[in-house]
């Protein structure tokens, strides 16, 4: 069995050996004195999953976390050529782009009767009929849609095969643990397997593992199947947004050559140096940002209940969705993958 180091300890790695992503001390410092403010709103309660996000489910049940193993499956690479011209999918009125143009298809499906939730569903559906669920109310349709069938059918199988076509069996078999559940994804789930090699380390990222595991904590409030007691062991999730959000609130640094090659759009690969260093810096100043604001509340001998990099990073993304425009001068970092 080839063994990783695990997304936090190749945070550390990468980040001490990174030559074209920084992580300012300064700029860390400032991130976590902005979020402490926040620590007592609904941002940073894992209510928060499902109030503040009206296309997640609703209600705790099997279905719910049957629906989130399949959205986290799916939950990779939204990003378009152009902002203008994007994918975008109509639900209830409203028009919803990027990770919520998936929720709001997998929604719609439901509503018209298709059972995508469904493992004996989705383990054997053509790629015409999830390019019908997954349809673009724009002219631009969701990309890596064979990727996306692909990994689909894929993760389908396995779960009818090993865990009786349900994920909560999956969750049941972690013990409460979110590493247990962890490793019993990126073990069964080879799509999940987000691994690189840097500097000759073998490292793991497992970004839409840990979501995974971070979404049904969050769908279950941290309660019940979903009470794991290491859940403050996840790391932030190395996607292409967070980056983008630390740049420009300062905690993190691009060198020169790097913002050259983000401004022109050029197309990295997965698992190339400067992508690696992006993620891998992303990781390690959450960690930071975190370790700040725990020292904060230790001076200021505030008691803080949920405080981790999973909630950190969820207010972060949505900061960085509501505040589009205002890091339009820090692009985001451009990779084709199934990764995230
Ligand atoms: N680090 C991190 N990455 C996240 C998420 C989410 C969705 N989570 C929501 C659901 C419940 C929570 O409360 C969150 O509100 C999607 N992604 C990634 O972002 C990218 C899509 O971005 P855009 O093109 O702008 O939609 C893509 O790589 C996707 O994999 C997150 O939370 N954290």
């Amino acid at each position: 069995m080839e063994c990783f180091l695990m997304p936090k300890e190749s945070g550390k790695f990468i980040t001490d050996r990174s030559k074209d992503v920084l992580v300012l001390e300064e700029g860390v410092r400032k991130v976590a004195e902005m979020l402490y403010g926040k620590i007592n709103s609904k941002e940073f309660d894992p209510t928060g999953w499902k109030s503040l996000h009206e296309l997640n489910p609703q209600v705790m049940n099997e279905d719910s976390i049957n629906w989130v193993f399949v959205a986290d499956t799916l939950n990779f690479s939204f990003w378009s050529e152009s902002e203008e011209h994007k994918c975008l999918v109509k639900y209830k009125g409203k028009m919803h782009s990027g990770y919520w143009s998936l929720c709001a298809a997998i929604n719609r499906a439901l509503d018209e009767g298709i059972p995508i939730t469904s493992a004996s569903y989705y383990s054997t559906m053509t790629l015409d009929q999830l390019k019908h669920v997954l349809r673009s109310d724009t002219d631009i349709p969701m990309p890596l849609i064979e990727e996306r069938h692909r990994v689909l059918k894929e993760a389908g199988h396995i779960l009818l095969e090993k865990f009786d076509g349900s994920f909560l069996n999956c969750v049941n078999e972690s013990g409460k643990s979110a590493q247990k559940l962890l490793q019993l994804v990126v073990e069964n789930f080879p799509s999940y397997k987000d691994v690189a090699t840097f500097e000759d380390k073998k490292i793991a990222f497992y970004k839409r593992a840990q979501i995974l595991v971070a979404d049904i904590w969050g769908l279950l409030e941290g309660k019940g199947d979903g009470s794991f007691n290491d859940i403050g062991s996840l790391t932030m999730f190395a996607d292409y947004r967070i980056p983008q959000a630390l740049v420009s609130l300062g905690a993190m640094k691009y060198s020169e050559e790097l913002m050259k090659k983000l401004k022109h759009g050029v197309l990295f690969q997965s698992g190339e140096r400067l992508e690696v260093e992006i993620r891998g810096c992303s990781i390690w100043c959450v960690e930071l940002i975190r370790d700040y604001m725990l020292h904060l509340g230790a001076q200021k001998g505030d008691t803080i209940e949920n405080l981790n990099a999973v909630l950190i990073d969820y207010y972060l993304w949505d900061y960085a969705r509501e505040h589009r425009k205002d890091m339009a001068n820090i692009p985001i970092h451009r990779v084709r993958c199934i990764f995230y």
